[in-house]
């Protein structure tokens, strides 16, 4: 997959199919949009192109508003690769580009950087300034423009049942399971390990502290879950805390992370959290051996949930 990040710079495409978004998630249901897009190409034996922005439409048009996002532009790019697409472009958003009517999306941005030969597009897309432009739109200047229009139908959207809004509400309330199941992959997100209190190590439970790398990311609701955690390229078993540590009184939330049979120093590396099951809620225990108590347990059942 090759990635553009400038549509100025653009190749020449042979008998490019495009289609365009957000893609948040790179969910079940965008990869049926994908698997769409991938027949159209077969069909004209031509280039599959996915059109995305960065940063987030919404940062530019509604500056105040924070996102969460299931995934960083680093991750989109990693996860669409493994789609098969040929080319992504990632498009600068900017106030000028936003500022583009609708008629000028299609034919200064569409039309002039791609010349499309297919167009593959959800009922509900829209584009251009003020979101005006629409599958209708685009469907009035096929003629003029020469492009096949393709829309993805309703019912496959729908009976998926998949949206990214639905992704991010089961990661904020610690339903990883429902998350991994619209997903089609194990939720992950990265942090680079910071120091803690150096208490863990006393516990007998060393744990990698993390800070969140990119400050879009959503972050994961409280818990204990087990995971994987990807260090320098090799998969561990682990267990991941994510809470204010009610037991010690802290009121900031902290993400850490035990992993099994590893003893190396890993402050300041940045570390992969593969995220595969929800074990439990964060507990206030009466003290400190009570919490190591149940840490071996919650040892016993993370070996349990990811080797069955
Ligand atoms: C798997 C796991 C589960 C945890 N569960 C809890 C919990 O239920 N309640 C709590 O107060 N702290 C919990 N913790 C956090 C510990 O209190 C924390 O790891 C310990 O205080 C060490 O902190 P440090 O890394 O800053 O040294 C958990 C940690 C791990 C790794
Ligand atoms: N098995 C392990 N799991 C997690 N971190 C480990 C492990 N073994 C060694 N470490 C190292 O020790 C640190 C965790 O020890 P800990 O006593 O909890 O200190 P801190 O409170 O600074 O996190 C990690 O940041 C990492 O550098």
């Amino acid at each position: 997959m090759q990635v553009h990040h400038s549509i100025d710079l653009l190749p020449v495409f042979n008998n490019a199919v495009v289609t365009i978004g957000t893609f948040d998630g790179v969910h079940l249901g965008h990869q049926q949009i994908i698997k769409a897009l991938l027949n159209e190409v077969e069909k004209v034996n031509g280039e599959s192109i996915i059109i995305t922005f960065h940063p987030h439409p919404r940062k530019i048009v509604q500056p105040d508003t924070s996102l969460q996002l299931i995934n960083t532009l680093d991750e989109k790019i990693e996860l669409l690769e493994k789609q098969g697409i040929d080319h992504l472009v990632v498009v600068p958003f900017s106030p000028a580009f936003a500022s583009l009517s609708a008629d000028d999306y299609i034919k200064e941005f569409l039309i002039q950087k791609f010349h499309p030969k297919v167009i593959v597009i959800g009922y509900d897309h829209h584009f251009g300034k003020g979101r005006k432009g629409n599958y209708q739109l685009l469907e009035k200047q096929k003629e003029i423009w020469g492009y096949n229009l393709i829309e993805i139908p309703k019912h496959l959207l729908n009976e998926a049942d998949i949206s990214s809004t639905k992704v991010r509400k089961a990661l904020l309330k610690s339903d990883i399971h429902s998350a991994n199941k619209l997903l089609g992959y194990d939720f992950f997100f990265e942090g680079k390990v910071v120091k803690g209190d150096q208490l863990g190590r006393e516990l007998g439970y060393p744990t990698a502290n993390m800070e969140y790398t990119d400050p879009d990311k959503i972050h994961l609701g409280e818990g204990v879950y087990a995971v994987e955690v990807l260090v320098a390229g090799i998969v561990k078993q682990g267990m991941l805390s994510i809470g204010k540590r009610p037991t010690l009184n802290d009121t900031i939330e902290r993400v850490e992370v035990n992993i099994f049979d590893f003893n190396e120093n890993l402050y300041g590396e940045t570390i992969r959290v593969i995220v595969k099951s929800f074990l439990r809620p964060q507990i206030k225990y009466n003290d400190l051996n009570a919490l190591k108590t149940q840490l071996h347990q919650d040892k016993i059942d993370t070996l349990k949930a990811l080797n069955n």
